[in-house]
């Protein structure tokens, strides 16, 4: 219980939030250098080796990466293919502003101005979330859009040992198309993008095509936008994670523990190419999960 001990030290400022870390990101293994990762830095990690069956691993991943890039799409999917919980720090925020609580005007307020929410209540959040993950016997996960700060960095490092960084990356002229075309079904969930991205490739940059992921006739009158997702939100939420995420990439790489990953295309390029690099491609399942 130490990590959880130090967590919750009376001179640590978020011990008030902090009621509960479940045991996926207390003990154990915190203590236990992982071999996968060398302790050299600017090192390239190696992913999980092949093992029979991707949903033994268990795996503790994060996604890194600018809006728009992808992380909800390919960390679902990965969380899907490895039985692992997918959290997305913006879905728990987004879950927030949906209820009355007293929290939501505050949050409605930042996330519409593109702002970070603070590190007090996204941790908050997120240990909730965790706590009930815990409760019905999830292990491992895939984090999406956190640790966005070196401070949240710093506290999950204290409290658990993350396996691999996976940091998505898009040209930035790509990124605000695809966030203005992002889509959710109202109704089913769904998420979709209507953006068409053709863009040839000049001065050595290599070119872009990345389809749109419409929906079906049934979801196509209860599509919904993001309150946030408007040029000049977007504008300031690429702004804001260059500033205050972008060092979270070094934090991660001087650990020896980022795998870079430039998307070539849309989900049909970019998806197997993803497995490829995460050794995920053996098995399998991975041809149903590519469907
Ligand atoms: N780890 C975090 N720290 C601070 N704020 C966060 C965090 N995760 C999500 N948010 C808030 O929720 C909003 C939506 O997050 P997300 O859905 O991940 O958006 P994006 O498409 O910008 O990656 C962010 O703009 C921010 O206000």
């Amino acid at each position: 219980m130490a990590a959880l001990t130090r967590l919750l030290k009376p001179s640590h400022s978020f011990s008030s939030h902090i009621s509960y870390i479940p045991r996926s990101l207390s003990t154990a293994s915190i203590e236990e250098a992982d071999p996968r990762f060398p302790s050299s830095p600017f090192s390239t990690p190696n992913p999980l080796p092949p093992r029979s069956d991707p949903k033994d691993r268990n795996v503790q991943w994060v996604f890194l990466g600018s809006p728009g890039v992808g992380k909800g799409t390919y960390g679902s999917r990965l969380s899907n293919l490895l039985g692992v919980p997918h959290i997305a720090t913006g879905d728990l925020v987004r879950h927030e502003l949906s209820s009355s609580g007293p929290l939501s005007l505050q949050l409605a307020e930042i996330v519409n101005q593109g702002k970070l929410v603070s590190d007090e209540i996204i941790i908050s959040l997120l240990s909730k979330r965790l706590e009930a993950g815990e409760a019905k016997g999830e292990s491992g996960f895939i984090l999406d859009g956190f640790p966005r700060t070196i401070r949240q960095a710093e506290i999950l490092e204290g409290v658990t040992e993350i396996d691999l960084v996976v940091n998505l990356k898009l040209p930035e002229y790509v990124l605000l198309e695809k966030c203005l075309g992002r889509r959710t079904c109202s109704q089913c969930g769904g998420n979709f993008n209507v953006a068409s991205i053709n863009i040839k490739g000049e001065n050595g940059n290599p070119g872009i095509i990345m389809a749109p992921l419409l929906p079906p006739p049934h979801c196509a009158s209860k599509l919904t936008i993001r309150s946030d997702d408007t040029e000049a939100v977007v504008k300031e939420r690429l702004h804001v994670y260059n500033e205050m995420s972008q060092p979270v990439e070094e934090f991660y790489r001087s650990r020896g523990k980022l795998l870079e990953f430039d998307l070539p295309g849309g989900i049909p390029e970019s998806w197997p190419k993803l497995l490829q690099a995460l050794n995920l491609d053996d098995h399998e399942d991975t041809q149903s999960a590519a469907a």
